[in-house]
């Protein structure tokens, strides 16, 4: 169920509008939820602190409970995904349930008259758990007895964690400043550059951040490059770059010596590696656009590392980005598992003898993780060897969910 609110007794009919407004973007339009939220925000330039946090919590918790709030106010079960059945008067209603789940009374006003919740609903595992059926039977099949304590993680809004740019700072320095401006912070065990927020709050608008003293980072995310085993001076590529969140901390861990190459298909990804690249100093980074099978040719038997953190179902992150598991279908995922399968194929590649390889996903499925690295061994057993693999669970360890497997590339035999 959802959680319960932070603060908020009055309430303006024009602020809940604008809720309903942003849930048929996402829900209808296919808008990022994080996108179509900060959009909101640059358009009410004047709403206070507690305005944009209900704002924020309230459209996220209805897209996160979206299947099972549409259940409760008894709008047509097949229409839940339905862009045509966004009526004004379904987004009230759903609005509206949200409300009362939450114990709160609803307005008296017009727009809310008759809204009831339905009693004794007749209701599914999935409807409950408000995720769409073929996930849930593919997570099921795929996980067994560890999908529903997985999936009541899922459920839960995530924390925000810090990843401190040792480059220029001190974790201990970063808490005391950031104390200062009063966010209060936690280290977090066995995650050395991580600090996690006790409250929720938008640190992008400190200038500490834009003096690039840490980055937004999930805690999962921050194992993965200490997990690549870099060392500076280093040949290393960052062949799913993207832009740049583990690229960043290659290069800090490095001390920025040696070099990366940062690789995507997408420019405009790598060109906010480039800002982001600057903003935190690290300036051994080095952007390439793959072009065609070429870019990849060119670089065969060159690097100590290769990380290929590959484009995946994002399902580990679904506390985050609780629209995504509407957008997803099975088609999709199928899709990704060819693609994920080439990818390691054909950038494994560049990893010299010796050298080492690491896959990573943010899925929690095993048809994305190790059933993937299983495969590419059997048909390359004898030119690689599985050295450590790690999986992170937001039921286990509270964090997204990722998985990594580290592969040495055997030298050849004389
Ligand atoms: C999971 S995201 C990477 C996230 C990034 N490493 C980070 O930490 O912020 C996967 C990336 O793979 C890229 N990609 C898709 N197809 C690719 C391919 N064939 N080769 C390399 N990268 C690809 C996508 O554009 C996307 O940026």
């Amino acid at each position: 169920m959802p959680t319960p609110p932070t603060g908020s007794n009055r309430l303006h009919q024009h602020l809940i509008e604008q809720i309903l407004f942003t849930l048929r973007r996402i829900m209808g339009e296919g808008v990022y939820a994080d996108k179509a939220i900060e959009q909101a925000f640059k358009f009410h330039p004047k709403w206070g602190s507690r305005d944009r946090r209900l704002f924020a919590e309230s459209t996220y918790d209805i897209v996160r409970w979206w299947r099972m709030l549409w259940h409760l106010a008894a709008l047509p079960e097949k229409d839940y995904l339905k862009p045509t059945a966004l009526s004004d008067t379904a987004l009230w209603r759903v609005w509206g349930v949200y409300w009362l789940s939450r114990g709160k009374a609803l307005p008296d006003w017009d727009v809310c008259r008759g809204i009831r919740m339905l009693k004794n609903p007749q209701s599914t595992p999935a409807i409950e758990a408000s995720v769409p059926d073929w996930l849930y039977e593919r997570a099921e099949r795929e996980l067994k007895k560890d999908w529903p304590s997985i999936l009541e993680a899922l459920n839960k809004p995530a924390d925000v964690f810090l990843r401190v740019n040792t480059l220029k700072y001190k974790l201990r320095d970063l808490q005391i400043k950031l104390g200062a401006e009063d966010c209060d912070t936690q280290t977090v065990p066995d995650v050395p550059d991580a600090i996690r927020l006790i409250e929720r709050r938008n640190v992008f608008t400190s200038p500490l951040f834009k003096a690039g003293y840490f980055e937004v980072q999930d805690a999962a995310s921050q194992i993965i490059a200490p997990f690549v085993q870099v060392e500076p001076g280093m040949r290393v590529i960052d062949a799913c770059a993207g832009a740049g969140g583990k690229t960043l901390h290659l290069g800090t861990l490095m001390k920025n010596k040696g070099r990366i190459i940062a690789l995507d298909v997408h420019e405009y990804k790598l060109k906010e590696l480039r800002k982001r690249a600057t903003r935190n100093g690290v300036d051994n980074i080095e952007e390439r656009v793959i072009e065609g099978s070429q870019t990849i040719k060119r670089l065969i038997a060159s690097a100590d590392r290769v990380l290929l953190d590959v484009p995946c179902s994002g399902t580990g992150v679904l506390r985050r980005n609780p629209d995504a598991k509407w957008k997803l279908s099975d088609e999709e995922i199928e899709r990704l598992i060819l693609l994920q399968a080439e990818i390691l194929r054909s950038h494994s590649r560049m990893v010299k003898p010796g050298g080492k390889l690491v896959y990573a996903t943010c899925s929690i499925l095993p048809s994305e993780n190790e059933k993937q690295i299983k495969s590419f061994l059997a048909e390359n057993g004898g030119e690689w060897s599985l050295e450590n693999q790690i999986h992170l669970r937001p039921d286990k360890q509270g964090f997204d969910g990722f998985y990594a497997a580290r592969l040495i590339r055997l030298a050849p035999k004389a």
